[in-house]
């Protein structure tokens, strides 16, 4: 069915929206076309943080910028605008890498699709649209880790700021009292906003906040630093009702630049090193292809390679470049150049699971992904006035909570959250079905309790599968392995009875249902919980940071490839621990910083 909401939604504005000419600018969609000039700098993926860096080092009018895409244009497609068809546009479509992972021991061997963004904006094109920045707790142990008081909130809430601008919700309800207009932005790239429709489940929630104040106690704005409560949830949703992308947001505003070429359908096939710099091997070159078949081009930057490739592609291609562990690497017939065996390591991902119940309602949004005819009447909505449930991410409301019985639970298990006010799970009310592992009924009205672990202690891996930069990687996110995790899990879905035992839901939520229904006791809940988590697909941590001096890590609180010169990553992989939130926004504020120490880092 989503498919068919997908063709129908491709055929009904391919007509309506309008794209901005591109005939102007620097676009190119084959290396043979790339002009014969020098760049400073080539940023390898235009995806969430790619376009940011591309974006703040194209204000210097020196620095001249290459960006290489492996996907399509996100003009390609229309779907990737519409917030509430974001469960459509993954996995197995034109924008994604279509990955899988191995079987995952904490999930009985099941495996999971693991699919990236694959298009300008990369995962940013494809997401869910959540904003949330992770708590204070968080970022306090990146500076601790590092030893770089740079990452630390009160450093980097400045950088949160400068990436958001948070413009009022599409329906324009009053805000007063939904948001912390302090802690925000209001000037930069990516729109912001609170939920532009309301859903029967909004009051329900909120009362809920009154009849459970000790474990569910409302949270103006859980993007202050301090998230734990319930609270509206912010999304990268313009008040027109479109998403707001690294693509949007970032690259398409400075597209003229003339200091700024892009490059896409076209994959980076390795890094190369040109010489020697202070005594270690100067990464300034990459080589690419568009195809496994297809020729093979190289281009080097005067200044800096800067690997922003994602948590996937970006120790795929060190490794592929010999910077990684020499024995694995050996195996496979890459020659080591730099020793670094964290790169790859340390993949930590949120488990998620949907946890439906069945609904006394005819408003849930159920009937939208059964009805070819109501889901057109919205659309056109949509296209029309930036109204309806097309606008709206489907996350109108977040809780974060911390496990109950601490001193308890810690002796048997080690802490792996940043800090007490750092949540361990989020529990996300929905107002439909929705589940990753089954499929969606045919008839009925649903809410849902997606659960999640936001502070997880399982770390898995991302290893080559062989020396073809074609291949896909072995990807291992060794979801709920860790006891804990899974302890997490069945936790986080007591929570969600819990929340869903407050007076304001009777006569609403009527029963459990399906899977759910069947998980009462522990051992059940065990099982349940094993059997249908997935992931919310947040992978980070595969070439942490660690402290300049250490042995540990793949790349210096500057972000700069240890062993290496004229090599920075700048992505979701360089977090060394998942912050216990939705990455983007922290992924967006790590890309406003990395720009600055690049400009500081080299004469303008
Ligand atoms: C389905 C889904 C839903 C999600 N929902 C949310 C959400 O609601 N809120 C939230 O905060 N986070 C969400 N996330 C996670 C979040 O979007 C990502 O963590 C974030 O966008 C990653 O940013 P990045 O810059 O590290 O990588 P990406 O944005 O993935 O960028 C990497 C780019 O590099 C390109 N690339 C990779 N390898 C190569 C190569 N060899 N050559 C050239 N180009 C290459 C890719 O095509 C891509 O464009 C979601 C993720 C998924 C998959």
């Amino acid at each position: 069915m989503r498919s068919q909401l997908r063709v129908v939604a491709h055929a009904l504005v391919a007509a309506l929206v309008y794209y901005a000419s591109i005939a102007h600018c620097a676009l190119y969609d084959n290396p043979a076309l790339l002009p014969p000039k020098a760049y400073d700098f080539v940023i390898v993926g235009a995806g969430t943080a790619g376009n940011a860096v591309a974006n703040r080092l194209t204000e210097v009018p020196s620095f001249s910028v290459l960006v290489i895409e492996a996907g399509l244009s996100n003009r390609a497609v229309v779907d990737d605008q519409v917030p509430l068809l974001d469960s459509t546009l993954a996995p197995d479509t034109s924008i994604t890498w279509n990955y899988t992972t191995t079987e995952q021991i904490g999930l009985l061997n099941r495996t999971v699709v693991y699919p990236r963004g694959r298009v300008l904006g990369g995962t940013s094109t494809i997401n869910f649209c959540v904003w949330t920045r992770g708590s204070a707790d968080d970022w306090d142990r990146y500076a601790n880790v590092t030893g770089d008081p740079g990452w630390s909130w009160n450093e980097m809430l400045p950088y949160m700021k400068k990436s958001e601008r948070l413009v009022p919700p599409s329906d324009h309800h009053d805000t007063f009292g939904q948001f912390n207009p302090v802690v925000h932005g209001y000037d930069g790239p990516i729109h912001i906003s609170l939920a532009g429709v309301s859903t029967p489940l909004d009051p329900l929630v909120f009362e809920t906040t009154y009849q459970l104040p000790q474990r569910f106690p409302y949270n103006m704005d859980f993007n202050s630093g301090y998230p734990l409560g319930l609270g509206w949830s912010q999304g990268a949703i313009t008040t027109f009702g479109r998403r707001s992308s690294s693509a949007t947001g970032y690259l398409e505003p400075v597209l003229d630049r003339p200091n700024l070429d892009v490059l896409i359908e076209t994959q980076v096939t390795r890094l190369i090193s040109y010489g020697e710099d202070s005594g270690v091997p100067s990464f300034t070159g990459v080589e690419m292809a568009q195809n496994s078949t297809a020729p093979r081009y190289t281009i080097q930057a005067s200044k800096e390679v800067i690997l922003s490739a994602g948590s996937v592609g970006t120790p795929q291609l060190l490794q592929l470049s010999g910077i990684g562990n020499p024995e694995t690497l050996q195996a496979l017939n890459i020659t080591p150049v730099v020793n670094l065996t964290d790169v790859g390591q340390n993949l930590s991902d949120h488990p998620l699971l949907g946890n439906p119940w069945v609904a006394n309602s005819t408003e849930t949004w159920d009937n939208i992904f059964r009805n070819t005819s109501l889901a057109n009447e919205l659309f056109l909505q949509w296209n029309a006035t930036g109204t309806g449930p097309f606008v709206d991410d489907g996350t109108n409301q977040i809780a974060w909570v911390r496990l109950q019985n601490e001193t308890e639970l810690f002796r048997n298990y080690t802490d792996p959250s940043a800090g007490p006010a750092s949540p361990h799970i989020e529990i996300l009310p929905h107002n439909q079905y929705v589940s990753f592992t089954l499929p969606e009924p045919d008839t009925g009205s649903y809410l849902t309790m997606i659960t999640a672990v936001v502070s997880p202690a399982s770390r898995g891996s991302v290893e080559l599968a062989s020396s073809d930069p074609f291949d896909y990687p072995i990807i291992n996110p060794n979801l709920l392995a860790d006891p804990f995790d899974a302890y997490a899990m069945v936790e986080a879905v007591k929570a969600a009875r819990e929340l869903v035992s407050a007076p304001a839901w009777t006569g609403f939520a009527l029963a459990e249902y399906g899977a759910l229904a069947d998980a009462q006791t522990d051992e059940e809940l065990y099982t349940y919980v094993r059997n249908y988590t997935t992931t919310v697909w947040h992978p980070v941590g595969t070439a942490s940071m660690a402290a300049a001096g250490s042995d540990e890590g793949v790349v210096t609180p500057a972000l700069l490839v240890k062993g290496t010169a004229g090599l920075r990553v700048v992505d979701a992989s360089v977090l060394p621990y998942i912050p216990s939130a939705h990455p983007q926004a922290a992924i967006y504020a790590v890309a406003e910083r990395a720009a600055d120490l690049i400009k500081a880092a080299w004469p303008q």
